[in-house]
């Protein structure tokens, strides 16, 4: 069986016996109390700057965890905000959960969507690899789109779920070149709340600069049931057809403790 994973034997309350960075206080996710988020003008007008290029994703693969998109980072950037240095892509998945009322890692005043997009990048100006970075504090950036339910498909979104009956296993992966129009993976509003946190999977390392956007994006019931359709488990564990299904792969939120929550944007 898996080593951690998402059910109750495995899932994240018992993550701090195997991966004690889990009981850290500057994990991930957090409630976003928007009471407490600070609109300091730290932040003003430094509004966060990305750059994809659409043919930067090379990869789908199923992690047992979810599905993972890998990138060529080359002539990615993310910039601005509250961010020092540039990042680039490395790589971007989602979380969702069993049912529409649960499934986003991050909620808003308590309030969950029903998924969650992360786009993970690493600082490539301060050190030489995705690996050590993930082992710095400002070691890496990732954006956080919350995603709700809404009546019609997202078009972009289709292009990674047409992939996904390839990848139904664990370990499988489909090696597709696809054209993504990231700037319809993102919010036309650029506003957001940003906070340090950590991976919000084990070994959960406190490295991670967050930017979730206000603003969600749209997913259809029908694609939100196909991320559902992903097992966690290899093709040679000889499972009942239900069984191993990923039903839900987030985290519940972590207290924010001394942390400060700022905020920018219109
Ligand atoms: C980063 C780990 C692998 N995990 C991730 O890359 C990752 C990325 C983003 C998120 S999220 N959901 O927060 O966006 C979660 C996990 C590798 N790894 C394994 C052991 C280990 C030890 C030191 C450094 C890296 C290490
Ligand atoms: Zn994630």
């Amino acid at each position: 069986s898996l080593d951690w994973g998402y059910t109750d034997d495995n899932g994240p309350s018992t993550w701090a016996e195997k991966y004690p960075l889990a009981a850290g206080a500057r994990q991930s996710p957090v409630d976003i109390d928007t009471s407490k988020a600070t609109s300091d003008n730290s932040l003003v007008d430094r509004e966060i700057d990305w750059s994809y290029p659409s043919n930067c994703s090379y990869r789908i693969v199923n992690t047992g965890y979810g599905w993972r998109v890998d990138t060529y980072g080359d002539d990615t950037a993310l910039s601005g905000g509250p961010l020092s240095e540039v990042y680039k892509l490395e790589q971007f998945h989602c979380h969702w959960g069993a049912t529409n009322d649960e499934g986003s890692e991050h909620t808003v005043d308590g309030k969950s969507y029903a998924a969650e997009l992360h786009l993970v990048h690493w600082n490539s100006e301060k050190y030489s690899s995705f690996k050590e970075a993930a082992s710095q504090p400002d070691g890496l950036a990732v954006l956080g789109v919350f995603m709700e339910i809404g009546n019609a498909d997202n078009a972009e979104l289709e292009k990674i779920i047409s992939l996904i009956p390839k990848i139904i296993h664990k370990g499988q992966d489909s090696q597709a070149s696809f054209d993504l129009d990231f700037g319809s993976l993102l919010p036309e509003s650029k506003h957001y709340w940003t906070y340090l946190g950590s991976l919000t999977t084990p070994p959960c390392n406190e490295c991670v600069i967050w930017t979730v956007f206000k603003e969600p994006i749209t997913i259809s019931e029908r694609q939100l049931e196909v991320f559902r359709s992903l097992k966690s488990v290899g093709e040679e564990d000889a499972i009942e057809p239900e069984e191993g299904k990923l039903v839900k792969n987030y985290r519940p939120p972590l207290p924010l403790g001394n942390r400060v929550l700022r905020e920018c944007g219109p």
